[in-house]
């Protein structure tokens, strides 16, 4: 499995695009969120929204979610079909009521399935996206009120999307579900109230952050080079093997 992160950028960040993330199995591409600048990330990357073959969102904010509307508009008016959007059961009716469907909306566009093959995700169920991908949902803390999902890839993989710092659940993927590869956010500086911070991961066993890489984080990154511990940053553009 490979995965390239068209953006690693946090919500404010301008140095990097949104983080969102292509997984690509045996010629599959799944691409992890569609924010904003997930269009012309792509584009930068030589890469045709029409060769994705599926996008799956995490959760509601604009750097997850803020290009699907170009996504759904391209894809049904240049290529003449509904692209495969997973999501959790959950974040169907909020994000075409409360998000896409005042641009989308018009005849025959009326609900989120007019503009996209949806297939719905329940959190703990393992869904085969592909015959060598299969993709775990678990519902993690990121902001009060609001849903939001890290993933587990292929029983082995964990990306943690948005989410506050969450030790157990760390220390219980690697030592109880397998767990080899983390991919996780990190707010460089300031209090973590509604993301994971670099302190809060520095102060995790060196066994976990061996395995773990660092993503969505501010412009000024490269000032934190070298002070990540055994952690890594996940630079942008570039294709993992995993
Ligand atoms: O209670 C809140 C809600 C939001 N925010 C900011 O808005 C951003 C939305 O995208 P994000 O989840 O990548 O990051 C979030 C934060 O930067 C915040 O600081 N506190
Ligand atoms: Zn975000
Ligand atoms: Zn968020």
């Amino acid at each position: 499995m490979n995965l390239q992160m068209i953006g690693t950028g946090n919500a404010f960040a301008k140095k990097y695009f949104n983080n969102n993330a292509l997984i690509e199995q045996d010629g599959f591409k799944l691409l992890i969120d569609f924010g904003i600048t997930a269009p012309l990330a792509l584009y930068e990357l030589g890469i045709g929204m029409e060769e994705l073959d599926a996008v799956l969102v995490t959760h509601m904010h604009g750097d997850h979610v803020g290009g699907l509307e170009e996504y759904g508009f391209q894809m049904k008016f240049k290529h003449g079909r509904r692209p495969v959007l997973y999501l959790a059961d959950a974040l169907a009716e909020p994000l075409w009521e409360n998000t896409l469907s005042g641009g989308m909306t018009q005849d025959g566009l009326e609900r989120l399935e007019d503009a996209f093959d949806v297939r719905l995700l329940r959190a703990g169920d393992v869904q085969q996206l592909a015959p060598n991908l299969c993709v775990e949902l678990l519902r993690t803390r990121h902001i009060r009120g609001k849903k939001s999902y890290s993933l587990i890839l292929n029983r082995d993989v964990f990306y943690s999307a948005d989410m506050v710092f969450d030790r157990e659940l760390l220390t219980t993927l690697v030592r109880d579900r397998g767990v080899r590869r983390i991919f996780h956010e990190v707010q460089l500086e300031g209090p973590g109230a509604v993301h994971t911070t670099l302190d809060e991961l520095l102060s995790l066993p060196e066994e976990i952050q061996a395995m773990t890489m660092l993503m969505h984080y501010a412009d000024n990154k490269d000032r934190f080079e070298g002070r990540t511990g055994r952690m890594t940053f996940l630079e942008q553009g570039s294709v993992y093997s995993i």
